[in-house]
């Protein structure tokens, strides 16, 4: 799976935003390797999340660490990765960031991208909602506002926006051409080689 950039991008967004499906589709698209962030954590964390308990910093921050060092292999073997991780709090993201060893906090001059699945809480609660009558995923619908509370970004981060409302096509579409003719991010992976 070498692509010849070795950039990341990060799918973010709340539960139910889509990461998986998009994230599965676009690696299919790219010649990147797709990973999802839920594959990556403790029992410990999943079964609160199962419990319907909210984590807490001290429980992502292992997380974020691991996959920040997953971001920091895949980076140094110049191989493209898209990974679907929640990412929602600033601080977070500057830890996957700092997947770039040179990384300096705050001037978010990263090859790791963020594209924000957006989407309103009543669309992201029909399909939560339904996933989880469905018994496919350990994560309760009750989660949901927990995590819109937490998500936040700010204009300067150079953050992607896409409508996640679309079809699933429609939004790969829309992502793919805006890597094509938007010169892929503003912080382009071209500058880290
Ligand atoms: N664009 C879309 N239109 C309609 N349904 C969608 C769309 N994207 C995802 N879904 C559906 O919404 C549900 C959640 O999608 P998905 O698992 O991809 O989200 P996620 O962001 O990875 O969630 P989580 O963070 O909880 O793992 C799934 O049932 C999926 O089929
Ligand atoms: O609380 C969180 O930060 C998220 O729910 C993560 O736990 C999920 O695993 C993420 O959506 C990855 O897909």
């Amino acid at each position: 799976m070498a692509s010849k950039d070795g950039a990341v991008i990060v799918l973010m967004g709340v539960c139910g935003a889509g990461k998986t499906t998009i994230g599965r589709r676009l690696e299919k698209e790219m010649q990147y390797k797709y990973l999802d962030a839920d594959d990556f954590h403790s029992e410990l964390n999943k079964e609160k999340m199962r419990m319907g308990i909210p984590l807490t910093d001290e429980d992502r921050i292992p997380w974020l660490e691991a996959l920040r060092d997953v971001i920091n292999e895949y980076l140094d073997n110049k191989k493209g990765l898209i990974l679907g991780c929640s990412a929602l709090k600033n601080q977070y993201r500057e830890m996957l960031r700092s997947g770039y060893p040179a990384y300096k906090w705050g001037t978010y001059a990263s090859p790791v991208n963020f594209i924000l699945l957006d989407a309103p809480a009543e669309v992201l609660s029909v399909r939560v909602n339904a996933r989880a009558a469905e018994g496919k995923h350990y994560m309760p619908a009750s989660l949901l506002q927990s995590q819109l509370d937490l998500l936040k970004i700010d204009d300067c981060e150079g953050i992607l926006k896409v409508d996640a409302t679309l079809t699933p096509e429609a939004i790969v579409n829309t992502i793919l051409n805006k890597l094509q003719f938007q010169g892929c991010f503003r912080h382009n992976c071209i500058e880290f080689h």
